[in-house]
């Protein structure tokens, strides 16, 4: 394994923490596949799906193989991530408008969101490098999953989040797990500035999605899929997109399931991005291949509040390699589909919603046909944000119906309601 720079190809060791090369592209991790066969694999990983209290129990590391083949089991922190379940979601698809969805809800991870397929991976890396101390910018989920897995295996985590618009519920979870909390004037991206600048003089190592090892970890979320599918993959994958490490991770994990004769065909990806956070979406669709980032952003979807995301150029590879396509929603069209999802049983927070929001979208644009199937990836749970459902749950027409307005609960009031 070693770590290649996506803009010059120059080699980098990865026995060293290390973000960027020396020409500030980012790095991504170069895995050696000529030896693996695909049918041992599957059979390993199927047999994996019974180990108890190993790090193979982990829905990350069960795919140790593809991930970090190097890394020596007694370093990996873990907390059995991944492992999420694939639901068949008749009423989110009727909704949307297509044959089939299914989602996948990376909100059952043990800290609620997908961050911990990526964190589990890079804080057990620098870890083994014998790190103390461990950062990121953050919009409150990868603080909330850094902050837990560095407490798991005793060491600091120093998160930087902004004073604003982050929700109440990530912030006191980052802060329960007893992750230092920075709270400054600004913008993830301004954080992440901040860090990438300063780390190495505080002697931080950085576990925002900039670290290759985060998207190493995030791979396993496409591997699940496709171990859960029985390596036959759906026409479409929709995830949302704020720093794009979540897109940039599926193509990699796709490219490299091919690569192997792990599955035939890839899917094709869509990436959704709020409107009021779309410096993405806005380069892709003047056909342009530089990124301008968006200075002012305005997203309830909080989680969604980035606009210079850091991984653009590997989610430009996952859009050219799936065919793929980005799309944006309204804040409107997002708890729209939030409530469908919300209702359905399963649940999740704003900026996961996004992604049944560009389904439907994409569906009456006729993009995406309605005989196709998706699976739409969930990024985080309903309880993240709480103050996203206080806006909508308490209006609805039912909860106002049934309001007890004699403040009585006694057998005849109930009675009128029901
Ligand atoms: C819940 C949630 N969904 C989606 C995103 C966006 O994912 P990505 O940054 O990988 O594009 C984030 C954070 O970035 C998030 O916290
Ligand atoms: N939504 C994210 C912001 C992006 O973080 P990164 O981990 O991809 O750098 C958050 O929860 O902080």
């Amino acid at each position: 394994m070693q770590l290649t720079c996506i803009d010059c190809d120059r080699l980098w060791e990865l026995h060293q923490p290390r973000i960027r090369c020396a020409c500030g592209g980012l790095l991504q991790i170069e895995q050696q596949w000529k030896r693996l066969d695909a049918d041992r694999l599957k059979r390993l990983f199927h047999a994996r799906l019974a180990e108890r209290m190993t790090p193979y129990a982990s829905g990350v590391w069960r795919y140790k193989e593809l991930i970090h083949p190097e890394l020596p089991d007694e370093a990996i922190v873990t907390r059995y991530e991944g492992n999420t379940g694939l639901y068949d979601a008749a009423a989110t698809a009727r909704f949307a408008g297509v044959r089939r969805v299914l989602l996948k809800a990376q909100s059952e991870n043990p800290s609620g969101s997908f961050k911990d397929n990526g964190m589990t991976v890079a804080v057990s890396h620098g870890h083994a490098l014998g790190m103390n101390r461990f950062a990121c910018s953050s919009t409150g989920n990868t603080s909330s999953s850094l902050a837990m897995y560095a407490a798991w295996c005793g060491k600091t985590s120093y998160v930087f989040v902004p004073e604003e618009g982050v929700a109440d519920g990530k912030v006191l979870q980052t802060l329960a797990y007893g992750g230092k909390l920075v709270r400054f004037p600004g913008t993830y991206d301004d954080g992440l500035r901040f860090l990438e600048a300063h780390a190495d003089e505080f002697g931080l190592y950085v576990c925002n999605s900039v670290n290759p090892l985060r998207i190493e970890g995030q791979k396993s979320i496409v591997f699940e899929i496709a171990q859960q599918l029985e390596w036959s993959m759906p026409d479409w994958i929709v995830v949302p997109g704020g720093a794009l490490s979540n897109a940039a991770a599926l193509g990699k994990g796709l490219q490299e399931l091919q690569a192997i004769g792990l599955i035939e065909t890839v899917p094709r990806v869509a990436i959704v991005q709020a409107e009021g956070a779309s410096p993405f979406h806005r380069m892709v669709e003047a056909g342009e291949r530089t990124l301008t980032p968006e200075p002012r952003l305005s997203t309830r979807a909080s989680a969604l509040n980035i606009g210079s995301p850091p991984s653009w150029k590997k989610a430009l590879r996952t859009l050219e390699h799936t065919n793929g396509v980005t799309v944006t929603v309204t804040d409107e069209q997002i708890f729209a589909a939030k409530q469908v999802i919300d209702r359905s049983g399963i649940g999740c927070e704003p900026a996961s919603a996004a992604t049944v929001a560009g389904l439907k979208r994409l569906a009456a644009e006729r993009i995406i046909d309605k005989d196709e199937t998706a699976v739409c990836i969930l990024t985080g749970h309903l309880l993240k944000d709480a103050e996203a459902l206080a806006g909508y749950a308490g209006r609805t027409p039912e909860a106002l119906e049934l309001r007890m307005r004699e403040r009585m609960l006694d057998r005849a009031s109930v009675d009128r309601r029901l």
